[in-house]
């Protein structure tokens, strides 16, 4: 590497680390003039594969205060035209991204998340034709967003929780996999995303409207009523009046209708036979029987004849009231009815922290899965809610509830059954059939890390976290993809308890629940990294790991089965890195699943490209 390179990445990063008072650890290995960014492997440098030339920067969480100059690596020519990969998110950097960053043309990846950059995005970011993935999100940028729209090859665009205004520009929304610019002061109309994106990509921006956030734009026809309104708006007063008078008498009107109705309903209930009217107030197994005396759930078959038969009569009852089961929109259950599921024969699959889950087969031969919640504090109303709002938000890899049931003492969910297991078989089992390669294993992070990120960014608003991510509840569907099931069954933050071990803070608030999911998602990381035990006599693996690597930075930590295959170690290391910030003790500091999924997908990309460069 020439001279001119070396003092310019010394420069660079004497400016991050804001020269004398917060000098980064960093500072003080590379500042050694005499020796080879690339053959003394600087930390935080990599080079080409002949060690000529500096490929990536890894200057991500190194405490740097100091200015941001880009000027500074872009203006060497040498550098400029080597550079692919600019990583500095998660510092405390301020200045801003000057135009110079033009220079670096071949620069695919830029991560500065995370940081106190202000100023606005030049429209020089547009020449960056290599572009894959731009992460300005959590600064203090403001002004207006750049045309992107000519960069063919961007992936990712992230520029939440900035201060950025004016319009959105054109994006070439169908090649983008992420997008988000919530949290900023846009203005204007959405340009058309073409379904791509939903109303939480542009959610915290006053004056946005469109299609997909639910506020809609004035047309120009509204704008001049909304003029002529102005003139006549005497007229709009008498009109006001009139129509909030005819509003009360309505209100009063259906006031009266309910009344009456309740009457009518009391005296009916009155009438009934006790055993019937019981119903509402059931014991807690009694949904759950079977009408034929077959088995649905080991406690049904363990009943004797009369208590059968007494449920039997109960559940005619709970059978002919039409909201018993709600069935959501699905084609997989068109016309279930709660009594198919009673009929059904059933056995039981496991009892674990949020209830019991059976599997249940229906007379057309379709398997299905019912999880019953016992004593969830959660209002029937609330809870209907809630599963409406969460069938509305549908990813491949989440597995979406077919139906659902409600009474004051338990809660029913209905799902298809998967026949293939779950993540942790597949990891711990004994089933030798599924090799859980490297690549898989990467796969299958990369998916659920994607899964995560989409369902946390539609449900921040309804404060909908999964609440108990762990490797049990990742299935894999028929064709072997990781679906992450039990989305949302339990409300932390409410009383209800977190699935987080007692040593780790637990989130005081149901929206900082997401934060442990993140801390979730470490775990599952660290289980496909080292092929252990989340638990394993006694030892909780996040202590395992982090004394591994207390001793020594070894290689010890991961699974014999990786090594042996020769994933990289390049690989290895930047994910545990990643599962290690996830699991950080304190929510706060723990990533957002947006940027854990853009981590991730990097750590893939890269290994994918590595995968090309050695094929004959
Ligand atoms: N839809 C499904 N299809 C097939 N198997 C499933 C399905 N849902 C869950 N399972 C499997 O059934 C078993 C029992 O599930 P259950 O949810 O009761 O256990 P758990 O995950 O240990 O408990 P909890 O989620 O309540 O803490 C697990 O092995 C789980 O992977």
């Amino acid at each position: 590497v020439d001279d001119e390179v070396k003092s310019s990445l010394i420069s660079f990063l004497t400016k991050l680390s804001n020269n004398s008072t917060t000098k980064s650890g960093l500072l003080s290995t590379w500042n050694s003039s005499s020796f080879d960014p690339c053959l003394d492997r600087w930390p935080g440098v990599t080079c080409d594969t002949r060690n000529t030339v500096i490929r990536k920067l890894y200057l991500n969480s190194s405490n740097l205060a100091g200015q941001l100059d880009v000027g500074i690596l872009c203006g060497v020519a040498a550098l400029a035209a080597s550079l692919n990969v600019l990583h500095l998110e998660y510092n405390d950097i301020s200045g801003g991204i000057s135009t110079e960053i033009s220079s670096c043309k071949q620069l695919t990846h830029l991560h500065v998340s995370g940081n106190r950059l202000s100023g606005s995005l030049p429209a020089s970011l547009a020449m960056l034709n290599n572009m894959k993935i731009l992460d300005v999100s959590y600064n203090k940028l403001f002004g207006t967003l750049p045309d992107l729209s000519k960069i063919s090859g961007l992936t990712v665009f992230l520029a939440e929780n900035n201060e950025l205004g004016g319009e959105i520009p054109r994006f070439d929304f169908s090649n983008l996999k992420l997008f988000n610019v919530s949290n900023n002061n846009l203005t204007g109309r959405i340009p058309d995303v073409h379904g791509h994106f939903a109303a939480s990509s542009f959610l915290g921006n006053r004056y946005l409207c469109g299609d997909p956030l639910p506020k809609e734009c004035p047309t120009s026809q509204e704008d001049n009523l909304v003029e002529k309104s102005k003139d006549s708006s005497n007229t709009q007063i008498v009109m006001f009046v009139g129509y909030f008078v005819l509003g009360l008498v309505c209100i009063l009107l259906v006031i009266f209708m309910l009344c009456k109705r309740n009457k009518r309903k009391e005296k009916a209930h009155n009438a009934l036979p006790k055993k019937v009217a019981a119903i509402d107030d059931h014991d807690d197994e009694s949904v759950y029987k079977s009408s034929s005396g077959a088995s649905i759930g080991n406690k049904a078959a363990s009943l004797s004849r009369s208590e059968i038969s007494a449920v039997s009569a109960d559940q005619s009852a709970l059978v002919s009231s039409s909201s018993v089961l709600v069935v959501l929109t699905s084609p997989e259950v068109n016309g279930l009815k709660f009594e198919d599921l009673l009929r059904a024969p059933a056995e039981m699959l496991g009892r674990g922290k949020s209830g019991s889950l059976y599997k249940v087969i229906l007379g057309n031969g379709k398997n299905l899965v019912v999880k019953r919640i016992k004593d969830w504090a959660i209002s029937s109303q609330e809870f209907k809610q809630r599963m409406q709002r969460l069938d509305q938000v549908k990813h491949p890899n989440v597995l979406p509830a077919l139906a659902f049931y409600s009474s004051k003492q338990e809660k029913l969910l209905v799902y298809e059954y998967q026949q293939n297991g779950n993540l942790f078989k597949s990891l711990h089992g004994t089933d030798v059939a599924h090799v859980f390669d490297w690549v898989t294993r990467l796969e299958v992070a990369a998916k659920i890390a994607e899964a995560l990120a989409f369902m946390h960014q539609e449900l921040q608003d309804d404060k909908i976290a999964h609440g108990n991510l762990k490797s049990s509840n990742i299935l894999l569907n028929k064709n072997m993809e990781p679906c992450v099931s039990e989305y949302g069954l339990i409300a932390v933050g409410n009383g209800e308890e977190s699935s987080l071990p007692a040593k780790v803070t637990r989130a005081k608030s149901s929206s900082n629940a997401f934060k442990d999911d993140v801390y979730g998602y470490g775990v599952i990381l660290l289980e496909l990294l080292t092929g252990n035990l989340v638990q394993h006599n006694g030892i909780d693996l996040t202590d395992w790991v982090q004394s591994v690597l207390r001793e020594e930075w070894t290689v010890e930590v991961f699974d014999k089965a990786l090594i042996s295959e020769c994933a990289s170690e390049e690989r290895l290391v930047s994910l545990l890195q990643v599962a290690i910030k996830c699991v950080n003790r304190s929510p706060e500091d723990r990533p957002t699943m947006d940027q854990v999924a853009v981590m991730i997908n990097t750590i893939k990309e890269e290994d994918e490209r590595s995968a090309l460069s050695y094929e004959p």
